[in-house]
């Protein structure tokens, strides 16, 4: 397999059939597999995810077909070798108890016979990269981590020989949801820099959705049910199974995947806390508008006044204060979080909390209705 960062990988009718079961398990599957894209196979318990994923790096023996790893054929390379040029991490991160840390991922630079000194340097250099201090973790055992600690240590275990492709087969199944969240952006953040061709297995929707590039909807047998951006399935789910499985609120999940930047913003009257109340009721009442936005010296919003309340001398101290602002990073989700607890638009802040416009209601529904049509086939 070249040493390349980014490879593609061709599985062509590939079967699995288990001795003494009557039905195979993975039943021609065909799929090409971008590189240097998160790959996510979702599926309910026992369709197939995990005999699938397997038979990547053969730590399951496909029956027939054909599974091309970056142009070349994985069945006629040596398995073990196969396995070490490809990055592994498991549910309960699957580590050696009786090896430290430090042992555990660098076990496979140990073999493929990498200097001691190199090895002992990329370890230090895997578990910073998860977010692990070295010097406190190297000489622990895993019975001395948390459970989210071991699943970093599992990720910088499938990392350390630096492959291309990377096998997860429910990595963050174990762990409570917050520290599963975490552990989500993690790899995110790792993705963005790595571009590793990364294929996740997992049961939650919802994960797919947020690490995947592309989603394999999978039903029995592994029969692909949908093979989409999470966008398009979110949209547009192919049938009634899939849409049973994207469930309830496909509309609320396309917000967390849309950013407050991709939205044409709207603009609110503003006003600095020197101008005098009546100039503002005027400009609020050429543009027939009920709320202003009252800024400080920095242009960054104070607060929402009403034209009710423009009867003084002085802007200062009147009107409600902003609570929830955004940014043009943050997702439409967070916009309408801020909408709904403010009552009212959002507010839009630039890198030094600068005012930079506004979310409405409308243009969050718009925007939705705009991406189901464009996926409506
Ligand atoms: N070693 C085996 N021998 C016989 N049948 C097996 C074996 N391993 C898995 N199977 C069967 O193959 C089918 C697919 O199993 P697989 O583990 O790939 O599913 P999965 O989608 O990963 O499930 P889960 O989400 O529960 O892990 C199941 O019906 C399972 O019972």
């Amino acid at each position: 397999m070249p040493e390349q960062t980014s490879v593609g990988i061709e599985l062509a009718d590939v079967t699995k059939r288990y001795p003494g079961s009557r039905e195979p398990a993975v039943d021609g599957f065909t799929m090409t597999i971008n590189p240097g894209e998160t790959t996510i196979f979702v599926g309910p318990s026992g369709c197939g995810k995990t005999t699938t994923m397997r038979m990547i790096n053969r730590l399951i023996e496909p029956t027939s077909g054909r599974i091309v790893i970056g142009g070349d054929d994985a069945l006629s390379l040596d398995a073990d070798d196969l396995r070490r040029r490809i990055g592994y991490a498991i549910q309960q991160a699957g580590l050696f108890p009786h090896l430290t840390v430090a042992q555990n991922v660098g076990v496979v630079p140990g073999l493929l016979k990498w200097p001691k000194k190199r090895i002992e340097a990329r370890v230090e250099e895997m578990l910073s990269l998860v977010g692990l201090e070295p010097e406190e973790f190297l000489r622990r055992y895993p019975r001395q981590l948390s459970g989210g600690q071991q699943q970093r240590v599992g990720v910088a275990r499938a990392l350390a020989a630096d492959p291309p492709v990377l096998l997860m087969d429910e990595p963050f199944g174990a762990v409570d949801p917050i520290t599963r969240g975490n552990l989500q952006d993690e790899l995110l953040r790792l993705q963005a820099e790595l571009h590793k061709t990364i294929v996740f297995v997992t049961h939650d929707f919802d994960e797919a959705v947020k690490l995947g590039d592309r989603i394999a909807v999978l039903g029995d047998r592994s029969r692909i049910l949908q093979y989409d951006t999470p966008e398009a399935i979110l949209a547009n789910p192919a049938d009634d199974t899939v849409a049973g499985f994207v469930g309830a609120g496909a509309s609320l999940k396309q917000l967390t995947l849309l950013r407050v930047r991709d939205i044409v913003l709207g603009s609110a009257i503003t006003a600095s806390v020197e101008e005098a109340p009546s100039s503002v009721r005027q400009r609020m009442a050429t543009e027939g508008r009920k709320f202003a936005l009252v800024l400080d010296n920095r242009r960054r919003p104070l607060r929402w006044v009403h034209d009710r309340q423009l009867g003084g001398a002085s802007l200062a101290g009147i009107g409600r204060p902003v609570g929830d602002v955004v940014s043009t990073q943050s997702t439409l989700q967070d916009a309408l979080e801020a909408i709904l607890t403010e009552g009212g638009d959002a507010v839009v802040t630039g890198p030094r909390g600068e005012y930079a416009g506004t979310v409405q209601l409308d243009t969050v529904v718009a925007k939705i209705r705009e991406l189901r049509e464009e996926h409506q086939s």
